[in-house]
């Protein structure tokens, strides 16, 4: 036996406390029955898995795979990004983001003034990024079966304008999503080009998925922040971090909880990378009332009246269950 698959079989008999079961869910009557399940907190046995690499992502609250998506999908992607910033096409529900630096300044149809796109799952084209196979197969290992893509985004972080606002502070994405459990949520994010320290990896505290939900706020940065990029609130720039330098196609699978952030981009390209978070079918969605999450349900209502115009009636919850696409087994609960 291995030293992981050793130190692994240790984890599972000492582990005193069962994972998420998903039937504590109040609206869920389902629980996973794959075979041969050593269950650990964060991961499933579906064959996939080494043991090194479930230890790993127990432990640090994520794992790199290199090599996961083609550069002809990647190519792909690319090119619709293109198109939509060209306003060649029009995504129904898309969200464009502008860096703050620029947001006030005359808009030209062109990648320089997009920042970040959000909500693509009404694009065929970007949307094929969710139901990669390769991907799902990964995915399952953290949410089972029934899995859902909850929020979708391609990130095109601008050569900094010099105020450093193309940095992404320190942050758990857990803070923006209003379905648990945390552990069934997983993102799965793809470079699609090489990222380096100098254009703006991401940058991960390893191990903090084991911690609890922190108060997040906009940072007190001189040069401003953007909308919504809120942080984790007394970020301890001490604490180890690691810079996930990837090549194009490899992904990384994080937990919401992980904290992470991306620095700024020093190159005069776009760094580009997509994204899907997923989670269990089996879900559930909370009311954030009286939580930390109240500041960022505000900012979200404020958004979606404006762009909806339905007043107050729209809920959290409802913005969700819009976006959220089924993609493999069944749409039990969210
Ligand atoms: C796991 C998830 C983690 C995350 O997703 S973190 C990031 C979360 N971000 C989001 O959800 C997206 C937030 N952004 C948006 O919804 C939109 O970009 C936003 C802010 C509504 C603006 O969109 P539009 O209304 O289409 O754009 P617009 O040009 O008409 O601007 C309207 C007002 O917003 C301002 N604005 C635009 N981009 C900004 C930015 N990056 N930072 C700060 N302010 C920004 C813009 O200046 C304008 O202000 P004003 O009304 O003229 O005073
Ligand atoms: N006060 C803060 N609150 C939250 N996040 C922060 C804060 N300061 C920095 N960060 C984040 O920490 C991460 C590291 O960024 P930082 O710019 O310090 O260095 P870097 O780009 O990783 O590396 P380098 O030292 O080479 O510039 C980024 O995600 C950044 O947004
Ligand atoms: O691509 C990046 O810079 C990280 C973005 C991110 O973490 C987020 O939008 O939640
Ligand atoms: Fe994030
Ligand atoms: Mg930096």
């Amino acid at each position: 036996m291995s030293r992981a698959a050793e130190r692994l079989k240790l984890l599972i008999h000492h582990l005193d406390r069962p994972p998420a079961a998903l039937s504590a869910a109040p609206t869920s009557g389902q629980t996973f029955t794959h075979s041969h399940s050593h269950q650990l907190r964060y991961t499933f046995d579906t064959g996939l898995l080494t043991p090194e690499q479930r230890l790993s992502y127990e432990e640090n609250g994520f794992i790199l795979i290199k090599n996961l998506v083609s550069e002809n999908d990647i190519d792909k992607f690319r090119q619709e990004f293109e198109r939509i910033c060209r306003q060649e096409v029009k995504v129904p529900g898309l969200v464009v983001m502008r860096d703050v630096a620029i947001s006030k300044s005359e808009f030209i149809p062109d990648q320089k003034a997009v920042s970040k796109i959000q909500d693509f799952q009404e694009d065929p084209e970007l949307f094929q990024y969710c139901t990669l196979p390769q991907i799902l197969k990964y995915v399952e290992c953290f949410t089972g079966p029934n899995i859902m893509a909850m929020h979708t985004m391609l990130i095109n972080k601008p050569p900094d304008a010099g105020k450093k606002t193309s940095r992404h502070p320190m942050h758990q994405d857990l803070h923006y999503f209003s379905f648990r459990p945390a552990d069934r949520i997983v993102c799965a994010w793809t470079a699609m080009e090489k990222v380096s320290r100098q254009n703006g990896c991401l940058v991960v505290l390893p191990g903090t998925h084991t911690g609890t939900l922190q108060e997040h706020d906009y940072p007190e940065w001189e040069g401003g922040v953007n909308k919504m990029y809120h942080g984790v609130r007394g970020y301890n720039p001490q604490h180890p971090r690691v810079h996930l330098e990837m090549e194009k196609g490899d992904t990384v699978f994080f937990h919401p909880l992980l904290i992470h952030g991306s620095g700024m981009n020093q190159t005069q390209g776009f760094r580009k990378a997509i994204s899907c978070h997923y989670a269990s079918a089996d879900c559930y969605y909370i009311d954030v009332k009286g939580t930390t999450q109240e500041n960022i349900e505000k900012e979200v209502k404020e958004i979606a009246n404006k762009k909806y115009a339905m007043g107050d009636q729209i809920t959290l919850k409802d913005t969700w269950a819009l976006r959220g696409r089924l993609v493999q087994g069944v749409r039990t609960s969210l």
